[in-house]
């Protein structure tokens, strides 16, 4: 890892009224790494998430994506963004909102329909592009969602919790893909609170109750506690903070 990081966090706080839910984060990500963001439920990962894509501000502190300050519109295009929840449109067919979303990325033509082969072929939906999407099971409309996500061949790729409700085996070759990806340049930051995907991060940030408890590779983060797994790791950095 070396040269700039695509994604700079500075000194970032975040507040919903009264209530602090992010605390003095600061932490960088390099271009083509998988940087995972591990925690318990409620600690905050989807909120850092959704403030480096741009769609909330930070109360304190600074964001930068691809050297520029966010939120920032025209960084934005070149983000690629899977929520939590799934933005499908239940009426349409997964084909139609395939469509509608590679238009508002301003894909066209034969380019649309090229990259729409590509990323269905990909979550391996290909067979069901026809169905509308409410006859979708939950974890189908996430392979859709990731495939969404992926449509414009964004630089920087955020995924929230991209594999709940998904099978074991379509886990196993998203993760095969989402190292192929990252592999041909793209930065992708991942959520998680699954202990064996955190493992196949190139780097991890431990977040427990809005605060960064720990950053470092699997390996790292291991030898510095003297644990067998992250899931000990992660217990360690827990209980030393209190
Ligand atoms: N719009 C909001 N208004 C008030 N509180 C919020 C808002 N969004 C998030 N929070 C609070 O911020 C905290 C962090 O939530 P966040 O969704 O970021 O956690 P998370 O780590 O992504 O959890 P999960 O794994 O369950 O998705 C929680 O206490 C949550 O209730």
């Amino acid at each position: 890892m070396s040269g700039k990081p695509c994604i700079r966090m500075e000194h970032v706080s975040k507040r919903f009224g009264k209530k602090t839910v992010i605390e003095d984060v600061s932490l960088d990500v390099y271009g083509g790494e998988i940087f995972g963001m591990l925690g318990p439920s409620g600690a905050g990962k989807t909120t850092i998430v959704k403030m480096i894509a741009g769609i909330d501000e930070a109360t304190h502190g600074t964001i930068h994506v691809l050297n520029t300050k966010m939120p920032n519109l025209q960084v934005m295009k070149r983000i690629g963004f899977m929520a939590q929840s799934d933005a499908l449109y239940g009426e349409l067919t997964v084909l139609e909102n395939l469509q509608f979303f590679a238009s508002i990325y301003g894909l066209k033509g034969k380019k649309q329909k090229q990259r729409i082969h590509e990323v269905m072929e990909l979550v391996n939906l290909t067979d069901h592009i026809k169905k509308p999407v409410h006859q979708y099971s939950g974890g189908m409309k996430r392979r859709l969602s990731l495939a969404i996500s992926l449509l414009h061949e964004p630089e920087v790729l955020l995924l929230d919790e991209p594999t709940v409700g998904i099978d074991p085996v379509l886990r196993q070759a998203i993760w095969e893909e989402l190292d192929r990806i990252r592999q041909n340049g793209t930065t992708i930051v991942v959520t998680t609170h699954v202990m064996d995907e955190a493992e196949k991060c190139q780097r991890l940030a431990m977040i427990r109750d809005g605060r960064l408890i720990a950053v470092g590779s699997p390996a790292e983060l291991k030898k510095e506690t003297g644990s067998q797994t992250i899931e000990q790791a992660f217990l360690y950095f827990g209980g030393a903070r209190q």
